[in-house]
């Protein structure tokens, strides 16, 4: 299993480090003058309050003194008053700009990192799935961190100064304030790592819910919601997914209400008995007036500084724990193990399928079993089956989206394995069945299939007339720059929603068809399903266009119309997992097997409505 799969929260201490030096050096390498900046308003910030305390001290006692000068400190006070004003707002502008600037370089790192799967195992993995979102929810919060990090930084310098301050008091009630906060710190610390691990165990219930709210907004099921009349059920299940999830983190802050009434007890505990001692030290004349607002004024301020320090660092600790999934996703090995070096040479001989194996998991059953399927250059081959036989799986292996569990395929001589998938995938076109409709314009739909096109007008329409699509298009409000949406409009069009048009089911076909052809020079082209879609007429006119485009080159054509299959040079029944037969379809039809009971039982479907 890859590291990103695992479903362990334990984090070790390497791994908070790492996630600590993870965490710095993205913040540094994202905005690292402002950094700087931070660093020195932040250590002026937390000396203004210290100063404040001891000019105040000074003030008061140069007061109780007959012809103390005062003009001088108050000028300081003021100073220092100013800049306890203004110098927060200066910090929270700074740290917001920190953190965009870190989320953002974080963001493009994790998509990067995400895109590194180069098949399509981690996208079927739950763990992976859950990881991805708390690590999209830790790159969002880096604002936090570095929140976290001013604070914290800010409250230990405090901290140091009014501890300094407090010594010079009292080193017994220095002793006693400092003692008091260590039960806080070890408490607060369990409660991060309870969070974070509260955090992990509901993240599958939001994950659940977005896939209900998807549903119950999304056009896409809109209509069958309404038919059915479902929707009150989803949205039941909805809210019982929502349900779940608050019921564990009210759970977490029950916990955390109770810790933190403890202790907020134990803080006012320790300052009401340092302000007894204050008192009883001043009547015995062993402290001055200015003394005793010192040492209020620095018990209140270790206190405070000791809390920002504490919720600092069990804010950090929470943020950093999530930070770990963060890190596991950017640094999860691929989930295929492939060189990045070579290239795909171009296909001479053809592709082969030796004794191959696959099941998607080792819980799944096989899909397929010892298939053995020449492709030869040049041909036209087409894999006949029914549903379920292997088809599909198939065409996921030739493009590398897995890799057979035993067995090979071979490229010419070579193994799919020893060809970077980036190039293999360049010498490949395909329609998958489950094809996309993009909500974008017309000229993206067709340009993702080879983005050198997209401002070729030549070749877009060269694409759509053989995809039949083109005098649509050339219709269109805009022509191939209307977006294909009514969704959300894109480009220039914000102030003209109007121009956003729906094609029909058949129309999205012939466009992904398109998107095939647009990629005209690759070596193999796989055609899955590709006009389960259009109507008959359209259908016998784009597998005409088709079987022209097939001529010499090399195709894989799925059907499950044999008529349109019949013309293919070899044809291939795979039935549950085998190919049991194989030849041109005059062979297959003489030889009286499966194939041969399908064709003539469509056959006979058309010839009973005659
Ligand atoms: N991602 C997946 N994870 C687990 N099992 C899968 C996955 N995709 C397909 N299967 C299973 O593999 C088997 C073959 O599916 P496949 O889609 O390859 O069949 P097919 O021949 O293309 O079928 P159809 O004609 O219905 O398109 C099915 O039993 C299916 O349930």
């Amino acid at each position: 299993m890859s590291a990103v799969a695992k479903r362990d929260l334990r984090v070790s201490l390497r791994e908070q480090r790492a996630s600590i030096a993870e965490a710095l050096s993205l913040i540094w390498r994202a905005a690292s003058v402002d950094v700087t900046v931070l660093l020195l308003l932040t250590f002026v910030a937390a000396a203004a309050p210290i100063a404040t305390a001891w000019l105040t001290k000074l003030v008061i006692d140069r007061l109780t003194t007959p012809g103390g000068a005062v003009a001088e400190l108050a000028l300081g006070l003021a100073v220092t008053g100013l800049g306890a004003a203004v110098l927060p707002a200066m910090l929270r502008h700074l740290r917001a700009h920190i953190g965009r600037a870190a989320n953002l370089a974080a963001t493009e790192r994790l998509f990067v990192a995400v895109g590194r799967q180069v098949g399509l195992r981690a996208f079927e993995d739950s763990a992976f799935h859950d990881r991805l979102r708390l690590a999209q929810g830790a790159t969002g919060r880096i604002a936090e961190l570095v929140d976290g990090i001013g604070n914290g930084l800010g409250g230990v310098l405090s901290l140091v100064g009014f501890v300094a301050s407090l010594l010079i008091l009292s080193p017994v009630m220095t002793t006693v304030v400092l003692l008091a906060a260590l039960p806080a710190l070890v408490a607060e610390l369990y409660l991060a790592r309870r969070r974070a691990s509260t955090e992990w165990n509901i993240e599958k219930y939001y994950r659940r819910e977005f896939f209900y709210i998807q549903l119950l907004t999304g056009v896409a099921a809109a209509t069958e919601i309404r038919l059915f009349g479902i929707g009150a059920f989803l949205r039941a299940r909805m809210i019982g997914e929502r349900l779940s999830a608050d019921a564990a983190i009210r759970r977490m802050d029950l916990r955390e209400l109770r810790t933190q009434a403890g202790l907020t007890v134990l803080s006012a505990g320790v300052a009401g008995v340092g302000l007894w001692w204050a008192i009883a030290a001043a009547r015995r004349g062993e402290l001055s007036i200015g003394d005793v607002s010192m040492f209020l004024a620095a018990v209140g301020g270790v206190q405070s500084a000791l809390g920002t320090l504490r919720s600092s660092i069990t804010g950090w600790q929470a943020r950093l724990l999530a930070f770990a999934h963060y890190i596991a996703v950017v640094t999860a090995e691929p989930d295929l193990p492939h060189t990045e070096q070579g290239h795909a040479p171009t296909l001479r001989q053809g592709i082969e399928l030796r004794d191959v194996w696959f099941r998607y998991s080792d819980d799944h059953p096989w899909v397929l079993r010892g298939v053995n399927l020449t492709i030869p250059h040049g041909c036209a081959v087409a894999l006949v089956g029914l549903n379920g036989a292997g088809k599909s799986t198939l065409v996921k292996l030739l493009c590398r989206m897995y890799d057979p569990t035993r067995g090979q395929i071979l490229w010419d001589e070579t193994d799919l394995r020893d060809i970077p998938p980036a190039m293999l995938r360049e010498r490949i076109s395909a329609v998958f069945q489950d094809h996309m409709n993009y909500d974008m314009t017309a000229r993206d739909n067709i340009g993702l299939g080879d983005l050198s096109a997209r401002h070729d007008q030549g070749r877009m329409e060269e694409a759509a007339a053989r995809a039949g699509l083109h005098d649509t298009l050339a219709a269109l409000p805009r022509g191939y720059d209307t977006p294909l949406t009514r969704i959300f409009v894109i480009g220039d069009d914000k102030d003209d929603p109007a121009t956003g048009v729906v094609l029909s089911g058949g129309q999205w076909q012939r466009l992904a068809l398109a998107r095939a052809f647009v990629r005209n020079d690759r070596d193999l082209m796989i055609l899955d399903e590709p006009s389960s879609g259009l109507d008959p007429e359209a259908e016998h006119e784009i597998h005409t266009r088709m079987r022209e485009y097939r001529e010499d080159r090399t195709s894989l054509l799925i059907s499950h119309r044999l008529s349109a299959v019949r013309d293919a040079d070899y044809i291939a029944v795979l039935d549950d997992g085998r190919i049991t037969e194989h030849g041109s379809h005059d062979v297959l039809l003489a030889a009286g097997g499966s194939y041969a009971r399908l064709f003539r039982l469509q056959a006979a479907g058309y010839q009973e409505a005659l």
